[in-house]
C-alpha cells in the first residue's frame, strides 16, 4: 500500500488572504492554482468560508473554469454552500466545521451527533457526482458515523498533531500520531478513502505521509508561506519530495 504515490492537494486559500488584506486583485489564487498544477500538484483545495474571509464566490467560479485538476471544495454544511456546490459540481466536496470567530478550523466535524441531517445534506451532492469527504478528528465514533451517512472519503485533521509538534510536546504529539495511524487503518477497513491535512509543514509531513492507508494530503498555509521565500513551484516541489521520501 505504501508504494502508492500519495496525492498532493495544494490549498490556495491563503493566497486569497494576502489579496484580501489590501482589497486588491492580486495575488490571484487562480494563477496560484495553475502554477501548482504545473508544479505537479494532483489537486487544488479551496475553502469558501461563510464569512468569505479568503476565497470568494468568484474564485470558485474561476477555479472551476480554469482548472484541469480536480477541485476539492471545502465548505460548511449549510444550505447556501450546498446550493453553490450543486451549481459547480466540483470533483470533491469536503464538509468542514466552521465557527465564525475561529482563526482556523479548530476540530473535526461533529457527525455522530448530527447524522440524520448530514445524511440528507450529502445525498444530493453524491447524486450530483461529487465525492463527499468529511473533515474529521481521529475519533472512531465520528468515523463510523461518517461511514454510516454515506461519505466516500474522510480527511483526518492533522492540526492537533502539528500544534503539539510546534509546541515541543513530543510525547503528546506521538500519541496523536498513533491515534491518526490507528484511525486511518480503521477508516480504510470500513472502505473509506482516507485523506489528511491541516497545518502540515516540511517538519511534520513525513510521519503522516508514511501512513500507508492515506491516498491524499491537502496542504496550504505552510506552502503559501514558504512560497514567499523560495517561490511557489520550489515550495511545492520540496513538499512533494518529502512526501515521496516518506513513502519510500
Ligand atoms: C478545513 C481545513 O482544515 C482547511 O483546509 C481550511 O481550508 C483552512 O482554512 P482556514 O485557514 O481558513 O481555516
Ligand atoms: N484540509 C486541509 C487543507 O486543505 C490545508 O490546510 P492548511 O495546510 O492550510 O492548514
Amino acid at each position: 500500500m505504501s508504494a502508492t504515490r500519495l496525492r498532493l492537494g495544494v490549498n490556495i486559500d491563503h493566497v486569497a488572504t494576502v489579496r484580501n488584506a489590501r482589497g486588491s486583485a492580486y495575488p490571484d489564487p487562480i494563477r496560484a492554482a495553475k502554477l501548482a498544477e504545473e508544479a505537479g500538484a494532483d489537486g487544488i483545495t479551496a475553502h469558501l468560508r461563510e464569512d468569505r474571509r479568503h476565497i470568494s464566490d468568484a474564485d470558485i467560479e474561476g477555479l472551476m473554469q480554469a482548472l484541469s485538476l480536480p477541485l476539492n471544495f471545502e465548505m460548511a454544511a449549510t444550505e447556501e454552500m450546498q446550493a453553490i456546490a450543486l451549481r459547480h459540481r466540483p470533483h470533491a466536496v469536503c464538509i468542514v466545521p466552521e465557527k465564525r470567530e475561529e482563526r482556523t478550523t479548530e476540530g473535526g466535524l461533529e457527525v455522530a451527533g448530527d447524522e440524520n441531517r448530514l445524511a440528507h445534506f450529502i445525498a444530493p451532492l453524491r447524486d450530483a457526482g461529487c465525492r463527499v469527504s468529511i473533515f474529521i478528528a481521529a475519533d472512531r465514533a465520528q468515523i463510523e458515523a461518517a461511514h454510516r451517512i454515506g461519505a466516500q472519503v474522510i480527511e483526518l485533521h492533522t492540526g492537533a498533531y502539528c500544534d503539539l509538534h510546534a509546541e515541543g510536546r513530543m510525547a503528546e504529539r506521538d500519541a496523536e500520531l498513533a491515534r491518526l495511524a490507528e484511525m486511518a487503518t480503521f477508516a480504510h477497513g470500513l472502505g473509506l478513502e482516507v485523506h489528511a491535512g491541516h497545518g502540515l509543514t516540511y517538519d511534520t509531513v513525513a510521519p503522516i505521509a508514511a501512513l500507508p492507508e492515506l491516498v491524499e494530503l491537502n496542504i496550504g498555509h505552510f506552502i503559501v508561506g514558504e512560497a514567499i521565500f523560495r517561490g511557489l513551484t520550489p515550495a511545492i516541489h520540496e513538499m512533494r519530495r518529502l512526501m515521496d521520501e516518506a513513502r519510500g
